[in-house]
């Protein structure tokens, strides 16, 4: 499908928050299925990209997750300590480059090969962040520190290895809620078969 860029001009911009990260308010003028020129007033939240892991060890059929606060959950009125696949913004790294740091860092395992699945927005309609998602076998031998996120970031990081089943069960009780996770759970229960051959 073509992407008629010409369709949509940004007519102007102004920052309203630059924090950890910009929120900004767009005016655009969009050019409808119609022809018609619409003017649109849109906030966008500018993340930078990140990376997200899915890590199995198919001898003992089990996936590495981590446990963590996440304040936008806890403001939510959800249990906030959640559970998730290793994930890390790319901070200007190649996105390998990112994740092989990023599951060092929390969960302490070196990466023999981690492959690239695909990328995808999580949340389009508002933020610019998009996500590159990877897998990789793991065994044991591979965990050669502790894990648990740095200190001087105040990550404060719980390691999981949880039965791949189990896991994907958590899904279906609620217990797993982040759509990160369960995109990875349901890859890996897809793939398991070839992974273990
Ligand atoms: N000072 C400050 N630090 C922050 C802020 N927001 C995040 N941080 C810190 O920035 C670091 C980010 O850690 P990463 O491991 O690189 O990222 P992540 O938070 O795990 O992000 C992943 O999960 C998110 C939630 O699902 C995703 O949004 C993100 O794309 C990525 O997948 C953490 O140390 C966190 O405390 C903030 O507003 N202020
Ligand atoms: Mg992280």
């Amino acid at each position: 499908m073509t992407q008629p860029k010409s369709r949509v001009k940004i007519a102007g911009e102004e920052t309203l928050s630059n924090g950890w990260t910009r929120l900004s308010s767009y005016l655009l003028d969009y050019i409808d299925r119609k022809g018609a020129t619409q003017r649109l007033k849109r906030e966008v939240y500018h993340r930078t990209p990140a990376a997200c892991i899915l890590l199995y060890d198919p001898k003992r059929d089990l996936v590495v997750l981590v446990r963590q606060f996440r304040l936008a959950v806890h403001l939510n009125g959800d249990p906030a300590w959640i559970i998730e696949v290793p994930a890390g913004l790319l901070d200007d790294d190649h996105p390998e480059a990112a994740i092989r740091r990023e599951a060092m860092e929390e969960t302490g395992y070196r990466l023999r090969d981690a492959r690239f699945l695909f990328k995808s927005y999580t949340s389009p309609g508002a933020v610019t962040e998009v996500v590159h998602f990877f897998a990789a076998l793991v065994d044991i031998a591979d965990r050669v520190a502790e894990g648990g996120g740095l200190d001087e970031e105040h990550e404060d990081i719980e390691v999981l290895e949880i039965p791949l089943d189990e896991a994907a069960a958590m899904i279906e009780t609620g217990e797993v809620f982040d759509v990160k996770t369960i995109v990875l759970l349901q890859w890996a229960l897809l793939n398991r078969a070839k992974l273990t051959a």
